[in-house]
């Protein structure tokens, strides 16, 4: 097959380039196309379809389509009329027009020509090429399933090629993912870049500037060294002319040193002679010292041994001490500090110093000064970190002679919330550490008894009452919840202070639990009734002791009572009214009894009034008659109770001080048991007896008209034993509870009045002393008769004040004591007591039985020593020698 003929196609499809017939030359065209000028309108027309103007051989580039158009647009023009006269050129122009055309169209008519003479050619070609490749075809159809076969393993290959290309395309996605990313990830480290470079120029640039700065300094410095060089090669200079100069004064010295030093050889030499002599001197005296130390060190042992042995007999002299305050009797003090409660921890306290050996020192911080502090001195201080137990310890000593037939007496004292029932019954019944004094008591009572049962069989009993308002309550019997007690004479034979009270007998530490559960919630039923009044009332817990020794039948009598006074605060009588004031009274009234009773025992008073108040004559028998006494003085040590502690603190020392006799054990044997009851009643009839012998004198004296002074005194004594009887009657008297009582009151009185009523019908009431003595005891009784006298009684009672009741109680007991003296004579003297015994033998006698004068002399001495004294002593110094109003203290004296 040769290469295929070219076909030439102009742009004016195929038509060739326009001839003309006439004048086809070129020069000829351009004549022609020239003429036109004239016909600017074909020019224009040309133009515009042709793009040529003016250039004739540009038609040859127009195409075939313009020719025409043009051609149209004239002949329509022309058959339109519009214009009738074509220009010759236009004409001209038209047949250049139609030649070109001509020409064209006969050149595409040779193309077409060719062609088909090419076409025909070439589809012989192409037949006679499908009848090669029918030929091949049939001979190659293996071949062409191989070539099938090979098409198809390269469509395989296309897919996995496309599949490769799939992938590649994921990869390429991730790629330009991964591209994007390192491209932002670039553009972050280079914006980083940028601003690391921008900090880092900045930093240069400080630094540059530091560095400049630097080098300043440096320079400064250099010239700064420089100049110091300088001065120090100076100072240098001057130094080494300095030690040039030494250096010549050293060697000077050294001469100086060296001619010393031969000097000092010279002297050492001298003194070796001499100290050579003077160690033989030595050795001389070192021998008599030898000696000396030989009896020294014999000496000296015997004061080691001494020294060893002091310790041992401080010892000795420690329970000594102990054992001469038991002789003595003193009522052992014990201060217990509360702890600040809870909620209470940043109060200021009142307690400075706790000592070892019962200090306490006390300041007012907030008044601090020399005087704020205050010394006092206790048998035993307990500090608020002071358990139960060892509280506890230290009572037990006392508490276990109840055992051995004393009695014994625990009270705490001190104001309200200042811990009273704290230590004596413990905040919690239920936990053991918690204990108070009373359970602790009790239980080691039992644990003491079980160990003595084959030698001493135990009995006890215990009772528990409450004092409030001066009426005595009965805790633990239920039935008579409301019934007030009497009190009887604590010497009377079966010891029971409340005998009214009921005795419950215990066995063990939890009957004693059951109790005084039962007792405490009386209490507090009494307290929902009455309001809160367990801080207004004293209880009492009094435990009875009965021992029989097994092989004697000797009976062990003691008495433990355990007091929880009302809180001694002092209520300000214009603050409180009604049923509070009354309160504050008998809480007041009673607290000072039982000072009255201390302190008139601290004075050793031969009266001790007891009867001021129920309280003291509950604890009669436990406080004074050789009992064992101990109070614990309760503290709160918040500042703002400060006045309260020390009036508390001051009464304690005083009961410190106070000395009740060597206690004295309740031990009776079956003998002295039945002549102790026959005494008590022997007591009674004595005193009738002497009554009636001083009447009777009275009444014989009565008959003697021309009796003297001398004897009249004699028997104002024994209208004075009178009275004095009288207060013995009351004193043993069950009836009588009070220094008050109407029927006290009333005897007395009677009796004055009828030996009253007897010295005015005798001459004698004209004796001036004894005139002066009658007014004295007139108006004694006047005030004891509730101011019915006309002497100024009335006022005195009316006022109905505290002071008023102490008056009178002082005069109560001083009447009283006599009685008292004479109790204990009774008691203690055989002689009178045999006496006693004759005079109810002799009941009946009538009034002239004479009696031994000695006898009588001795009974009415003790009755009568006052009288004597009294009716030499001017009124108003009589005043003073009641035995209460010689002990009487200031009222709040606590
Ligand atoms: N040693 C102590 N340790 C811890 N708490 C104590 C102590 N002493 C007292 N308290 C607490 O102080 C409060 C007052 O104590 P308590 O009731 O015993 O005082 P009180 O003097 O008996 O008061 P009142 O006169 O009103 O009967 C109670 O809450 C008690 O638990």
């Amino acid at each position: 097959m040769g290469p295929e003929p070219e076909v030439s196609e102009s742009g004016n499809g195929g038509l060739g380039t326009l001839k003309e017939d006439s004048d086809d030359t070129i020069p000829g065209r351009i004549e022609a196309f020239n003429g036109l000028s004239e016909g600017s309108y074909f020019s224009d027309v040309l133009q515009a379809k042709c793009g040529h103007y003016g250039d004739i051989p540009s038609l040859e580039n127009t195409s075939t389509q313009s020719l025409f158009t043009v051609t149209n647009m004239i002949l329509d023009e022309c058959v339109e009329g519009k214009n009738e006269n074509i220009p010759q050129r236009v004409a001209s122009i038209l047949k250049l027009v139609m030649l070109e055309i001509q020409e064209r169209v006969s050149k595409q008519a040779q193309n077409m020509r060719k062609q088909s003479t090419l076409y025909n050619s070439r589809e012989e070609r192409y037949q006679s090429k499908i009848r090669a490749l029918e030929t091949l075809a049939t001979g190659t159809t293996e071949e062409n399933e191989v070539v099938m076969n090979q098409l198809r393993q390269m469509k395989l290959e296309k897919t996995k090629i496309e599949e490769v290309l799939k992938l590649e395309q994921h990869d390429l996605t991730i790629l330009r993912q991964e591209k994007d990313r390192c491209e932002s990830l670039i553009l972050s480290l280079e914006e980083e870049i940028r601003l690391t470079k921008q900090d880092y120029e900045e930093k240069c640039f400080q630094l540059e500037a530091r560095a400049e700065e630097t080098k300043d300094k440096l320079l400064k410095k250099i010239l700064e060294l420089e100049r110091l060089l300088t001065d120090s090669r100076n100072k240098v200079k001057e130094l080494e002319d300095f030690s040039e100069s030494k250096f010549l004064r050293w060697k000077r010295k050294e001469h100086g040193y060296r001619h010393f030093i031969d000097s000092q050889f010279e002297s050492l030499q001298d003194l070796r002679l001499a100290s050579e002599s003077i160690k033989q001197e030595v050795s001389k005296i070192k021998n008599v010292y030898a000696e000396e130390f030989y009896h020294f060190g014999v000496n000296i042992k015997g004061l080691i041994d001494a020294a060893q042995n002091y310790h041992s007999v401080l010892e000795e002299n420690r329970k000594l001490y102990n054992e001469v305050q038991d002789l003595k009797g003193n009522i052992r003090v014990y201060c217990r500090i509360r702890p600040f409660l809870p909620g209470q921890s940043r109060k200021q306290t009142t307690i400075q110093y706790i000592g070892e050996n019962g200090e306490l020192v006390v300041i007012n911080p907030l008044k601090p000064g020399k005087d704020s502090h205050r010394l006092f001195k206790f048998n035993k201080v307990f500090g608020p970190a002071s358990t139960q137990e060892e509280v506890f310890r230290d009572t037990q000593p006392l508490i276990r002679s109840v055992l051995d037939g004393y009695n014994v007496c625990i009270f705490a004292y001190g104001q309200t919330g200042s811990g009273k029932t704290y230590t004596m019954t413990g905040p919690n019944a239920t936990s053991i550490v918690d204990w108070g004094v009373n359970y602790r008591a009790l239980n080691d009572l039992f644990n003491i008894s079980q160990n003595r049962h084959s030698s001493i069989a135990y009995e006890v009993g215990v009772q528990m009452v409450e004092i409030y308002n001066e009426q005595v309550r009965d805790l633990l019997c239920n039935d008579s919840f409301q019934k007030r007690l009497g009190i009887w004479n604590s010497s009377q034979p079966n010891g029971l202070a409340v005998p009214d009270a009921s005795m419950h007998p215990v066995k063990s530490t939890s009957d004693v639990l059951e109790l005084m559960n039962i007792g405490l919630m009386n209490r507090a039923v009494g307290a929902t009734a009455l309001n809160e009044r367990s801080s207004r009332s004293h209880s009492i817990l009094t435990v009875h002791v009965r021992g029989t020794d097994l092989e004697t039948n000797a009976v062990l009598r003691g008495c433990l009572h355990l007091v929880d006074l009302a809180g001694s605060e002092r209520v300000d009588r214009s603050e409180a009214t009604g049923d509070r004031l009354r309160e504050a009274q008998h809480i007041n009234r009673s607290l000072s009894a039982l000072g009255d009773v201390i302190f008139a025992l601290a004075q050793k008073n031969p009266h001790v009034p007891y009867r001021n108040s129920k309280l003291t004559q509950v604890l009669q028998s436990s406080l004074g008659g050789q009992a064992k006494a101990l109070m614990f003085v309760q503290l709160n040590p918040d500042v703002e109770s400060y006045s309260e502690t020390i009036s508390t603190l001051k009464f304690a020392e005083r009961v410190s001080g106070v000395e009740l006799g060597a206690a004295r054990s309740n031990k009776e044997g079956r003998g002295v048991r039945e002549l102790m009851e026959q005494v008590a009643t022997l007591k009674d009839a004595v005193s009738k007896k002497d009554e009636e012998i001083v009447r009777l004198r009275l009444l014989k004296t009565n008959g003697n008209s021309s009796i003297g002074v001398g004897r009249s005194s004699q028997q104002l004594s024994g209208v004075k034993s009178s009275d004095g009887k009288a207060a013995f009657d009351m004193d043993n008297s069950s009836e009588y509870s009070d220094k008050h009582s109407d029927a006290g009151s009333q005897q007395s009185v009677d009796d004055f009045r009828h030996h009253k009523e007897f010295f005015q019908q005798s001459k004698l009431a004209a004796a001036g002393g004894t005139e002066n003595y009658l007014e004295d005891v007139e108006s004694n009784l006047n005030l004891a008769d509730g101011g019915k006298s006309p002497n100024g009684g009335i006022q005195f009672l009316e006022s109905g004040d505290a002071d008023t009741d102490e008056k009178l109680s002082d005069m109560s007991d001083g009447v009283l004591s006599l009685g008292t003296q004479t109790d204990a004579s009774i008691n203690s003297i055989p002689e009178i007591a045999k006496l006693s015994a004759d005079s109810t033998e002799k009941r009946n006698v009538p009034v002239e039985l004479p009696r031994p004068p000695t006898k009588q002399g001795q009974a009415g001495s003790s009755r009568l020593s006052f009288s004597r004294s009294s009716t030499k002593v001017p009124s108003s110094k009589r005043a003073t020698l009641g035995s209460s109003s010689a002990v009487k203290l200031p009222k709040n004296w606590h």
